[in-house]
């Protein structure tokens, strides 16, 4: 049993799917199968149910998928900020956060000046956007794994993907099945050392 389930209330109606959410870990590398078409759509529609204040939808993706994938890379590895001798060290590691998932999900925070919700309100709510993408990918038995793409990555898949040039580069969501078995569940804190029942 894992650890967090003895805490949870045997009669809630819901308490199967708190423990296997509970038991959702990232993992790396992914391989085949990745989501059908099908499974697809319904992860990235979790994403609209996350917090969004003022509804402004401030997060945009884009999927890249099979051979796509590898013409994503070709792009990439061939702009001209990737000729730099540094970045040509990085082309190896571009390739695998490029290609290694069967599906790759690029992701953008697309903020918007708004009176009430500030940009980090709106980062913040891309963030549960994605975070959502991973939860129902979880339930439908994949697995996800969520890096980054740090400069010049991100500029680069934000301008031969076509992003728009305020988009911020939040990362990539991965999607497949974890290559290695992995140990279960993760070492999680206890809710305790970052939360506690505020009295005054
Ligand atoms: C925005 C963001 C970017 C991340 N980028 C990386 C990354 O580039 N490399 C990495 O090893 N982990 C990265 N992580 C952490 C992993 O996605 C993952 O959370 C971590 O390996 C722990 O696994 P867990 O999700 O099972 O706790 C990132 C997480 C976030 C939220």
């Amino acid at each position: 049993m894992p650890h967090h389930a003895a805490a949870l209330p045997s009669t809630a109606a819901h308490t199967d799917e708190l423990e296997h959410l509970l038991s959702r870990r990232s993992a790396w590398p992914l391989k085949q199968p990745g989501p059908q078409a099908h499974e697809l759509a319904a992860i990235l529609q979790a994403a609209a149910v996350a917090p969004d204040h003022a509804g402004l939808c401030p997060w945009r993706f884009k999927v890249v998928q099979g051979e796509h994938r590898q013409s994503l890379l070709q792009q990439v590895l061939a702009h001209p900020l990737a000729q730099t001798e540094a970045v040509r060290g990085l082309h190896g590691k571009y390739t695998l956060k490029l290609t290694t998932a069967p599906t790759v999900i690029v992701l953008a925070a697309h903020i918007q000046p708004h009176p009430k919700a500030p940009e980090f309100e709106q980062l913040l709510a891309a963030g549960a956007a994605v975070m959502n993408m991973l939860h129902a990918a979880h339930l439908l038995d994949y697995s996800g794994f969520w890096s980054s793409t740090p400069e010049p990555l991100g500029g680069i898949l934000r301008e031969v993907m076509r992003f728009e040039p305020h988009d911020q580069m939040i990362g990539l969501l991965n999607l497949g099945t974890p290559a290695t078995s992995q140990p279960d569940p993760a070492a999680r804190p206890s809710w305790q050392t970052y939360a506690e029942v505020w009295q005054a």
